[in-house]
């Protein structure tokens, strides 16, 4: 069995007395991808799970779980696996599915057998895993990043020019929840999804990724009026509820994955909070 660590909900009144290792403990994921393991974490927050699969000799198997409770992961989830690492391939029920640097895979409700490896140990593959309860099979799919539907966002004067790629949207093929995609960055622009909005609909998590070793992103948490951040490394990922904002600024370039689940899959649907409410 895969081991899984759970995260509880936490109530934003209480959120806003904690300190910095109780606000990291609660939201920050800091150990995504573990050389020749799969590491997850289970969270109560629209149950979604995340983590990654970073395979180096050998195949990894997705293995179901006591939080997942079927005998199977996939018997009622989907999962989306986007690769930011080297070459990999991913075997599906016996469908080999070569996934390489930025490629996605979408795998429906109900797969059994499900692996992934690398194409060349000493440059692995590394599969960020994204996976929401499911009520119907949708096909498996491959999406390359020239696939997403393209959003370019801000301007170079606010250091926030950036294109969203939409990958896994209803406009790019049907899932259940899940809605994920993949934040680039023109150079010199470093701040994300500011000016910041909630959707209390949908919950969120944010990976960052390409960070340079000695830098860092601040990520902005918290209900609007009550905002916080958590220091963020290269490859950690970051639980934001529907009640909080969610937004970053980097000491440097990086690029980040963000995936939503919960009662619709309308990326404009969202609270948009005017700079001046923010506290
Ligand atoms: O840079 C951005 O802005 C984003 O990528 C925003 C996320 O996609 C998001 O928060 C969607 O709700
Ligand atoms: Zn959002």
């Amino acid at each position: 069995m895969t081991e899984i660590d759970v995260r509880q909900v936490c109530h934003p009144e209480a959120v806003r007395y904690f300190d910095t290792d109780e606000l990291r403990h609660h939201f920050l994921i800091e150990r995504v991808f573990v050389p020749g393991e799969i590491a997850l974490t289970y969270s109560h927050i629209d149950r979604f799970v995340l983590g990654g699969a970073m395979p180096t000799t050998g195949a990894l198997k997705l293995e179901t779980s006591k939080p997942i409770g079927q005998k199977t992961f996939l018997a009622k989830r989907e999962l989306a696996a986007i690769n930011i690492g080297g070459a990999g391939r991913i075997t599906v029920d016996g469908t080999v599915y070569e996934i390489g640097p930025r490629d996605s895979l979408y795998v429906g409700m109900g797969a059994d057998d499900v692996r992934f490896e690398s194409a060349d140990a000493a440059a692995p593959a590394k599969f960020y895993l994204l996976s929401a309860p499911a009520h119907a099979t949708y096909p498996t799919r491959k999406v390359a990043l020239s696939e997403a539907r393209m959003v370019p966002l801000g301007a170079e004067t606010s250091a926030n020019k950036r294109v969203i790629h939409q990958i896994i949207h209803p406009d790019v093929l049907p899932t259940c929840q899940l809605v994920a995609g993949m934040t680039l960055f023109t150079p010199g622009s470093v701040w994300n999804t500011m000016p910041c909005h909630t959707h209390d609909r949908r919950s969120e998590v944010y990976l960052y990724f390409d960070v340079p070793e000695d830098q860092r992103v601040f990520h902005m948490m918290g209900e609007p009026t009550e905002t916080r951040h958590i220091v963020v490394a290269n490859e950690q990922a970051i639980l934001s509820p529907g009640w909080s904002i969610h937004a970053g600024v980097g000491t440097a370039s990086y690029g980040f994955i963000w995936a939503m689940a919960g009662d619709n899959q309308d990326f404009t649907d969202m609270d948009m909070v005017p700079m001046s409410e923010l506290r």
